[in-house]
């Protein structure tokens, strides 16, 4: 099939719309892909009501591209992203059970609990903590998942040494990977070359909630979802569509990482997500030869700052060259033996015993 990108929305944007336009000028289509004679996409309407008067359209849209030459099958998918106080819209959620959003955040079916962990800046070791903390609970026998959120630079595929794209046998559903004892989603699965995915649409807010509601995570005690770095829209869609348990705060021990640990944590607050406590990674640091004890970064600054805000401290997490390796070579330093793994397990066990995680 040697159709083009550019034939398939030229035959989109011959058809009319229920209120003027087509669906191409009034950006209507997402996903759009073109694999040997299947041309799939989904049209992506403002409201749930929007879609089921978009309905004869879908029809429409069927017939003028099956016409075209080469094409074997369409795939249309119709979802609304609005809330509507009427009938579940026709959407791309997995299952059946989730409706769409009424009111306040909705719990996760399946998912007993989820914790986002933040950080205020980049490089603060947000991602380091998350697959480490994934890990050292999964060795503690809770059944983990962890959705790396970090639509900008995912690098959870990396640290926990998986990188395939996930399966979907319906075209709906994903099925998450698995590593180290965690079922893992992450971006970066999906965010490959050009190809166009349904969460690398315009809507962060979409592609997020796709990637709670579409995979099919299983039952989880808790999915730890590996937030961007600072305050934008992920953060703000998670906390406000999700029932969330809380978030953990990463931070250095210097005074401008607080600073911005301090912008996340007034964040949280403020969309009324419970923080359970800030970490202080790249803490202690051990000299591999002669044993002596330093603080590059300063040490204590986290905990100073849990104590000012009275917020839980929940650790603090060596600098060691042994986690940069273990995260580059896609084995989480949580997986093995040794005092940052045992940090690690410390952590793991006060969130099981604090009965969050
Ligand atoms: N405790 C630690 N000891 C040594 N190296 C660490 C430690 N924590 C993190 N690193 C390293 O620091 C780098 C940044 O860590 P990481 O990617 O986890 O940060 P981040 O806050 O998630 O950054 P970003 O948000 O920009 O992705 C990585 O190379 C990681 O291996």
């Amino acid at each position: 099939m040697n159709l083009s990108r550019e034939d398939v929305l030229a035959a989109l944007a011959r058809i009319a719309l229920p209120g003027g336009g087509d669906p191409v000028s009034r950006d209507l289509i997402r996903a759009l892909r073109i694999e040997s004679g299947l041309i799939s996409f989904v049209i992506e309407t403002a409201t749930p009501e929007e879609a089921r008067a978009y309905a004869p359209v879908q029809v429409q849209a069927e017939a003028a591209l099956r016409a075209l030459p080469g094409v074997e099958k369409v795939q249309i998918v119709m979802t609304a992203h609005g809330p509507s106080a009427k009938a579940p819209a026709p959407s791309l959620k997995i299952g059946g059970h989730p409706t769409p959003q009424q009111g306040g955040p909705k719990k996760v079916s399946g998912i007993d609990r989820i914790i986002a962990i933040g950080s205020g800046k980049g490089g603060v070791g947000k991602s380091t903590v998350s697959s480490n903390l994934a890990v050292a609970l999964a060795r503690q026998g809770r059944r983990v998942g962890l959705l790396d959120a970090d639509i900008y630079g995912p690098s959870q595929p990396r640290m926990m040494g998986v990188n395939k794209r996930p399966a979907s046998p319906d075209g709906k559903t994903i099925i998450p990977l698995q590593a180290h004892g965690v079922t893992l989603m992450s971006m970066g699965f999906m965010l490959k070359e050009d190809e166009a995915v349904i969460w690398r649409g315009p809507m962060l807010m979409g592609a997020l909630q796709q990637l709670i509601e579409q995979v099919a995570w299983g039952e989880l005690d808790i999915l730890l979802i590996d937030l961007p770095p600072g305050t934008g829209d992920i953060q703000l869609t998670l906390c406000q569509r999700f029932q969330m348990t809380g978030a953990i705060v990463v931070s250095t021990p210097q005074d401008v990482a607080l600073l911005d640990a301090r912008k996340a944590l007034d964040m949280f607050q403020k969309l009324k997500t419970p923080v359970l406590g800030l970490v202080e990674n790249m803490s202690t640091y051990i000299c591999p030869n002669c044993g002596h004890e330093a603080h590059i970064f300063g040490h204590g600054g986290v905990a100073t700052e849990a104590r000012r805000l009275d917020l839980p401290f929940l650790g603090e997490l060596p600098l060691d060259l042994s986690v940069r390796l273990a995260g580059d070579a896609g084995t989480p330093v949580a997986a093995g033996e040794g005092p940052v793994a045992e940090a690690y397990a410390r952590l793991a066990r006060r969130l099981i015993d604090g009965g969050v995680a």
